[in-house]
């Protein structure tokens, strides 16, 4: 099972999400694994989409009874990936991609060593920072912790399989699609699927 995750990771404003919601869009086979988060919904997130929105006090009965696969708190919110959850969407997909920090990214790869690792470095911090000001989502007090989290989480690039320089959107998205492809024909080059991916011509 583990042969099946694609872990998608980096700091916070170097385009993950708008890099995995492009490259889903385009090809078929894989699902996005939904996380559960404590942080406020932003507007135009949906429940069950972006996430699962949820309390505290239901986040941490969760955990209590084993539902996560991991957590972490991740700039000040709690964020975890359900079991049942990405149990469910690999009976329908070849491969799952999950969404998360460089800390929880690193406590997966303790169990599953053949998940593949994809970090999305932004250009410049001058850009990331850009980013995230230009995206309108953070405080200036959630700005900053982000900014300086992002520090550490790039000092840890070389734990990644890949690395993916944010430049352009559609530049990147296409890597994306290729490390996934790729990945996923090598690992499929003994069974009987077939090998057809994309929705629509590139
Ligand atoms: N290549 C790019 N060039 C310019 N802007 C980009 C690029 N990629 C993403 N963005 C924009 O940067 C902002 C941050 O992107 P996004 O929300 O995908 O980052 P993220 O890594 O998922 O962040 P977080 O970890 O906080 O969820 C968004 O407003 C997005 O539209
Ligand atoms: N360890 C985990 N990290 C997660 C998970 N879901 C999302 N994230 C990471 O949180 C930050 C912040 O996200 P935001 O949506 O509040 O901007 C980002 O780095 C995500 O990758 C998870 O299940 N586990």
């Amino acid at each position: 099972m583990d042969g099946l995750f694609y872990i998608v990771s980096g700091p916070s404003g170097a385009g993950k999400s708008t890099l995995i919601k492009s490259a889903l869009d385009k090809i078929i086979g894989f699902s996005f694994s939904v996380s559960y988060t404590t942080r406020e919904k932003r507007p135009g997130e949906i429940d069950g989409k972006d996430y699962f929105f949820i309390d505290k006090n239901t986040f941490f009965k969760m955990k209590e009874d084993g539902e996560f696969l991991e957590w972490a708190e991740v700039h000040g919110n709690y964020y975890a990936t359900s079991k049942k959850f990405i149990e469910e969407k690999l009976k329908e997909s070849r491969g799952l991609v999950l969404d998360v920090d460089v800390q929880g990214a690193l406590n997966i790869k303790k169990i599953y060593k053949n998940a593949i690792y994809i970090f999305i470095l932004p250009p410049s911090n001058e850009d990331l920072e850009k980013r995230l000001r230009k995206r309108g989502t953070e405080s200036q007090d959630s700005l900053e912790i982000r900014l300086k989290d992002a520090e550490w989480e790039i000092s840890h690039m070389k734990d990644f399989d890949y690395v993916i320089v944010n430049q352009e959107v559609e530049e990147s998205t296409n890597q994306l699609i290729s490390v996934l492809v790729a990945e996923q024909l090598k690992r499929e080059r003994f069974d009987d699927k077939t090998p057809f991916f994309f929705k629509k011509q590139l």
